[in-house]
């Protein structure tokens, strides 16, 4: 039988064009348990969907993940991908959040070598502005944000406890006489553009074995194992919600950012309650509601592309006013 030729509609399904000779490319993200992280997923499908990008969404979800779950996130255009728990070495760490240890599974998304380059976003993660020109940043880096040493979350580090933050470097200097060289730049890894490599994830992983588990999870190891190759990029493109009170001076236009990431205590748009501090804020409130828009907008649900062969059905029932599926891509 002849491969039915699918029509992929590049501006509202997701998919991407086929690739024939040109590297893969997608957005990835990682989903544990049954609970409401599901809902952010979603989001992130419609943002990428609402800013027409041309890759699809990888979802790299635990075992917990419900089928229930995984269906919904199939419906929205995203593929779905089983990925094994990572277990950290037997250790005494206190995480900065007890559910931090579960984020060393988020390692096997090196194993997608199928993708010569992907962009991994944390499910609270929203993008307002297409990004996939980063695929395009020459190979062999890893780049991603700066992140801010200003919250509570970081009080167990000597960088908290004198008041340095990279972010102002000039603010507080570190005292390298007392305290040695000042630590290489650190970034937050709710974000970053990669290369998966069966090599680089057995590397991984087997370090790991090797490596004391700290406050931060896989954020430190992952800053630990790429210093060498980490290249900052601009904030808008993760756009850590601290920096709003902590750092406005480097955020400057709001409405130049491109990607916004709900990481402060209280601000995940679907459990926004609005009572922990800063949460109230007018700059904060918009961000929730922009989050919601998106959510709630059902032309960015996902439309599945229609075959070619029933293509002319689809076209004669909307020619009589029986269907209403718009399959053509706007560019036609
Ligand atoms: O119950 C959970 C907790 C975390 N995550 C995933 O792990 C990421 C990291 O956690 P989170 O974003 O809550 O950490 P933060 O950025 O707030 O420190 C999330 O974005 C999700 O992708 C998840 O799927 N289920
Ligand atoms: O497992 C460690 C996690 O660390 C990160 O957390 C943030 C967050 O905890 C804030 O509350 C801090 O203030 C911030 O600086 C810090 O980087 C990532 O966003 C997340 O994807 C994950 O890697
Ligand atoms: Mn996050």
């Amino acid at each position: 039988m002849a491969p039915e030729i699918v029509l992929s509609d590049n501006t509202t399904s997701g998919l991407m064009k086929p690739t024939g000779g040109f590297p893969s490319r997608a957005y990835v993200t990682f989903l544990a348990g049954n609970g409401d992280y599901v809902k952010g997923v979603v989001g992130l499908a419609k943002g990428l969907r609402n800013v027409k990008t041309a890759y699809p969404l990888v979802v790299a979800v635990l075992p917990d993940v419900p089928e229930e779950h995984r269906r919904i996130l199939e419906s929205q255009g995203c593929i779905v991908k089983e990925i094994e728990p990572v277990y950290p070495p037997e250790n005494q760490t206190q995480f900065a959040m007890a559910y931090y240890v579960i984020n060393y599974s988020k390692l096997r998304i090196w194993n997608f070598d199928e993708y010569s380059k992907m962009i991994y976003l944390d499910a609270d993660i929203q993008v307002y502005d297409n990004i996939d020109h980063l695929f395009d940043y020459p190979d062999g880096h890893f780049y991603a944000v700066k992140d801010c040493f200003c919250e509570k979350t970081w009080s167990h580090t000597p960088q908290y406890k004198i008041g340095y933050c990279q972010q102002c470097p000039d603010k507080v200097k570190w005292p390298t006489k007392e305290m040695g060289p000042a630590p290489s730049l650190y970034f937050n890894a709710g974000m970053f553009v990669y290369e998966p490599s069966k090599k680089t994830c057995k590397a991984l992983l087997e370090t790991l074995e090797t490596t004391p588990t700290t406050p931060f999870a896989e954020q430190d190891y992952l800053n630990m194992f790429f210093k060498d190759i980490y290249k900052p990029i601009p904030m808008a493109y993760n756009l850590v919600l601290a920096m709003l009170w902590r750092h406005p001076e480097n955020v400057g236009d709001l409405s130049k950012v491109k990607v916004v990431h709900y990481c402060a205590a209280g601000s995940k748009p679907w459990r926004y309650t609005g009572k922990e501090e800063n949460m109230q804020r007018e700059d904060i409130k918009m961000l929730v509601k922009k989050w919601w828009d998106v959510y709630n907008d059902e032309s960015l649900d996902y439309k599945p592309p229609v075959p070619v062969s029933l293509q002319p059905l689809i076209r004669a029932l909307s020619e009589a006013g029986t269907v209403h599926y718009i399959t053509a891509p706007s560019a036609a």
